[in-house]
């Protein structure tokens, strides 16, 4: 899983590059370490933002711990009925339609591909297994035969390993350590031939499940099926049309025998089509219901019974009694808890152990649930038939309860006293004639400490379903590590505990049994948070013995025997019956206390699934917060790129003012060099030749050499700037754009797909700046410009003839204009004063240069910034615009979060007085 890391916007480093977006330099959430260690607290199961409000607006990876169990697996789940195709790698690498069929095959009907090596290479094996796995994805298992580490490389679900290949809890944990990330264990399967290799298979190894292949040269018979009547976890047998036939009712038949399912060669599957499937799973749901249908079974709350919180029960009206006050209130509680689960579907849709939830919901109404744990060996089924007063289940000294066993009340029946089958969920249901399990339901669970996890996994995942727990310890090893690790996870689920500390009889004396019993109280008083440790040292050995000689011997019974033996051992243990019996008893307070336990088991699960919940909303309403503030920040930040822009554009400005300052002066220069009184060729030009004539080299120099060129290098400028305005503004914003889209892939839609004005805001100057340059013509201007100096020439010279201005021309050889006008008095003294007007005139006409040449960039500078302000507030527009349904969606879905927290707490509230009610309970 690779976390996806929250972007943030950061405000002081933006503005870095114009390559990147100026603010993507963002720093990164820390991603919290989501590993879970032994018991975590809070957990949930992988496989995130899939629904809901997820769904809706995925943005940041969340905190996905594993599971709620112990060790962060969960076992994998194997569906029966299921079809296995059975591979190898000429089938896959054959390049025929083959691995268009085997997708179609995965897609509908098979659920576990089997990759067999055959006799190939490792190479050959390993091509097949990555191609296979290409294609089957996660639409089956796939299991590779014998090759872990082919099994590992390819990710694949696990391995199938023969009857001679390596212990199932090797390969399960070379699996393991490769898929560290996976929260499923990986599958073992193993291949059998018979019921001898399977018992063991499932047993001791902990095989998840088996493959039944017929020995050579033998062919199918039902009765062959039936030595596997004590294998607990599913067969599926080799279906070979050549020695079974190419009906499907042959399958059929295979299943109704106990068989889990058909594995078929790729041949063999082709011989099938749809109908024939369609069929086959058809009649075998049909099979499977018959079986729910049976007595008291556990069957699962439907989808539409959780949504209308009915589960198909009568609603219990009027109560006077304790029992009626118990029923009503089951009622209210069932009510509660369907809107719990309903919340929880909303909070984490993810959160698979709402499953727990459900599950117990619908055992409301059943009896009180008695789960008897305990390490393996400890004695947890010879207590369990100690209690029944018979030997239903096997007691030995390796592990031999593999599965989890309900024990349920069932008539007597001479011709089958004991009935046993195992339920579609995976677990066993015996059905029994003891008199204990009319009240209550007796669990007997897989024993904790083993080194076959999948027992160990099915326990634990059973603790939180049961209403008390019964701890078994084994007096030769009083409270071991594993034991309190074991209690400290029931307590996360805020189970009653009581032990029974078995083999008693192991003791030498009184001193040491009571040192044992001191030392367990001493050591869980803490973990139990109770001063008062409920411990009934026993030995169920001779309990049981006891009650089977005392049954064998009709005269006797086993309260009698009680009497007649004074030994301990078997007091004790009725003691622990007379505790437990007084919890089939209403009127008392320890069957006051059965019911509180009965009632408060859901509200433990749901407590639980709700904290974390609340958890993971708050987290999620965090990340959602600081998707709203980046989004708003993001919006926000166009304002600082502006302000940017607006920086950058003064340098523009000066550069074009200076221009034209530089034109300026060059035509004042020119002004001050040329028009003087002895420049005799101008003057005799202006007022001789009038003013239809060419116009003046002065004129010509300004026009061609200054304004000219000035105003062409202005415009050129201004070009530039528009440019620079438009590529800035376009660059920026599709960096934006594309910063939202890549922030938020998930959201882009038609929500986010603008108009094309919006869109054309980015290209949209009106290009004022470069109108005003445009309009001048340097050609106008210099005519102007000859207007004023010819201007400037008569009104010196017009008034003083030929004689002023012959006594003009003697000047010409004189060096400076004060000698110039001495001259000229000295010639004509008439003439002086309109000669005197040259200086100022000529001053004159350098002011109204500068100022049209300042008026000009005035101008120009008022238009650079038009164009400026028009870009900037387009481009804010602009991001606006795209920006807002980003915004509204992480506003939308911050409110969504925040009414699913409200209803979580809602939902708590509840339950808390609900709960005080339930404490409240007393006899009346
Ligand atoms: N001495 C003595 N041995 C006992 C007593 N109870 C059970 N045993 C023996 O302890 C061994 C294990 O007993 P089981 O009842 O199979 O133990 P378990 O806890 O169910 O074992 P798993 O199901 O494998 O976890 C058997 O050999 C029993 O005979 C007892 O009270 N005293």
């Amino acid at each position: 899983m690779t976390p996806f890391l929250p972007l943030h916007v950061s405000t002081s480093s933006r503005f870095l590059s114009h390559s990147l977006p100026f603010f993507t330099r963002l720093p990164r959430f820390k991603s919290p370490s989501h590993r879970t260690h032994h018991f975590p607290i809070l957990s949930i199961a992988n496989n995130p933002f899939q629904q809901s409000i997820d769904k809706d607006f995925p943005t940041q990876q969340q905190q996905q711990p594993r599971t709620l169990f112990p060790g962060g697996y969960k076992r994998p789940e194997i569906k029966v009925p299921n079809i296995v195709l059975q591979l190898v790698p000429d089938d896959v690498l054959s390049g025929d339609d083959a691995l268009d069929f085997i997708d179609k095959a995965v897609s509908k009907w098979v659920g576990i591909v089997v990759l067999n090596g055959g006799d190939g290479s490792g190479k050959t094996l390993y091509e097949a297994a990555c191609l296979l796995k290409s294609v089957v994805r996660d639409r089956a298992r796939l299991l590779i035969g014998e090759r872990v580490d082919i099994a590992a490389a390819v990710n694949a679900s696990g391995v199938v390993l023969s009857d001679q290949g390596l212990p199932a809890i090797v390969a399960r944990n070379m699996m393991m350590d490769s898929k560290s990330e996976s929260i499923v264990l990986p599958l073992v399967a193993r291949n059998v031939q018979n019921s001898r290799a399977a018992l063991n298979a499932s047993n001791s190894e902990g095989a998840d499940f088996l493959i039944y292949g017929l020995e050579q040269d033998k062919y199918f018979d039902e009765k062959m099926f039936s030595g596997f009547a004590d294998v607990k976890i599913p067969i599926f047998v080799i279906y070979a049309s050549h020695r079974v036939g190419t009906s499907i009712m042959e399958g059929l038949q295979l299943l109704k025998s106990g068989a889990g399912g058909l594995v078929m060669s790729l041949e063999d599957l082709r011989l099938f089509n749809d109908e024939s499937f369609s069929q086959f799973f058809n009649t075998a749901s049909a099979v499977e219901k018959k079986t729910e249908n049976e007595p008291e079974s556990l069957n699962k709350l439907k989808p539409s019974d959780v949504e209308n919180g009915t589960n198909g029960k009568k609603r219990v009206a009027g109560f006077v009694k304790l029992e009626d006050r118990e029923k009503q209130l089951i009622e209210t509680e069932r009510s509660i808890l369907f809107e719990c689960i309903n919340v929880i579907h909303k909070a984490a849709p993810q959160m698979k152990e709402v499953s727990l939830l459900i599950d117990a919901v619908s055992q409301l109404d059943e009896p009180f649930l008695l789960a008897i744990v305990g390490e393996f060996n400890s004695g947890k089924s010879t207590v369990i038939n100690a209690l029944l007063g018979e030997r239903y289940l096997k007691e030995g000294v390796v592990p031999t309860t593999n599965e989890i066993t309900f024990l349920r009340y069932s008539k007597y029946n001479s011709e089958e006293p004991q009935r046993c089958e195992r339920h579609p969920d995976g677990q066993y249901i015996c059905f029994l004639p003891a008199p204990i399990l009319k009240e209550m339901n007796i669990v007997d669970t897989p024993g904790t400490n083993v080194i076959l996890q999948r027992q160990q996994r099915l326990t634990e995942e059973f603790v939180p379903r049961s209403d008390l727990l019964l701890f078994v310890i084994s007096a030769d090893r009083p409270l071991t590590e594993s034991e309190v690790d074991f209690l400290r996870y029931t307590q996360q689920w805020k189970k009653k505990v009581v032990f029974v500390l078995n083999k008693s009889d192991l003791y030498q004396n009184t001193s040491e049994l009571e040192e044992a019993i001191s030392f367990i109280k001493e050591n869980t008083r803490n973990l139990l948070s109770t001063e008062n440790v409920i411990l009934y040292p026993v030995s169920a050995r001779s309990a049981l013995e006891a009650k089977l000689s005392a049954a064998s011997d009709t005269k006797l019974d086993y309260d009698e025997s009680l009497v007649s033996e004074s030994h301990w051992k078997i007091s004790s243990f009725y003691e622990l019956e007379r505790f437990l019996y007084s919890f089939l008893d209403g009127s008392t307070e320890t069957g006051l206390e059965r019911m509180k336990l009965k009632l408060e088991t859901p509200i433990a699960i749901a407590d639980r699934i709700l904290s974390t919940c609340e958890t993971l909303m708050k987290q999620k309403c965090q990340y959602a917060k600081q998707d709203l503030t980046t989004v708003t920040e993001l919006i926000d930040s166009v304002k600082e790129l502006t302000m940017k822009m607006e920086k950058e554009s003064i340098t523009w400005r000066r550069k074009t003012s200076l221009l034209i300052e530089t034109t300026k002066s060059r035509v004042q220069e020119l002004i001050e060099s040329t028009l003087q009184i002895s420049n005799i060729d101008l003057a005799t030009a202006y007022i001789f030749k009038g003013e239809k004539s060419a116009m003046t080299p002065a004129a010509i120099r300004v026009e061609n050499d200054i304004i000219g060129p000035g105003v062409l290098d202005a415009k050129k400028q201004l070009e530039e700037y528009a440019l620079w305005l438009k590529s800035n503004s376009s660059r920026e914003g599709k960096l934006y754009q594309e910063s939202f889209e890549k922030r938020w892939p998930s959201f882009v839609n038609s929500n986010t797909q603008m108009h094309l004005e919006t869109y054309e805001l980015l290209e949209k100057v009106d290009d004022a700046s470069l109108k005003v340059i445009e309009n001048f013509s340097a050609g106008a201007a210099s005519k102007h410009f000859e207007q004023e100096i010819r201007e400037l020439y008569l009104g010196t010279f017009g008034g003083l003839g030929a004689a002023g201005l012959s006594a003009s021309l003697l000047t010409s050889v004189l060096p400076t204009t004060l000698e110039d006008l001495l001259a000229l008095g000295l010639c004509s003294a008439g003439g002086f004063i309109a000669i005197s007007n040259f200086p100022s005139r000529k001053q004159g006409l350098m002011d109204k240069v500068s100022s049209i040449a300042d008026g000009l960039a005035r101008e120009i500078e008022e238009a650079m910034q038009k164009d400026l302000l028009e870009t900037v507030v387009n481009l804010e527009n602009f991001v606006k615009t795209i920006g807002k349904p980003y915004k509204d969606a992480s506003q939308q879905r911050l409110d969504k979060l925040l009414d699913v927290q409200n209803e979580l707490s809602d939902i708590k509230e509840k339950l808390r007085t609900l709960q005080v009610e339930i404490q409240n309970l007393h006899v009346s």
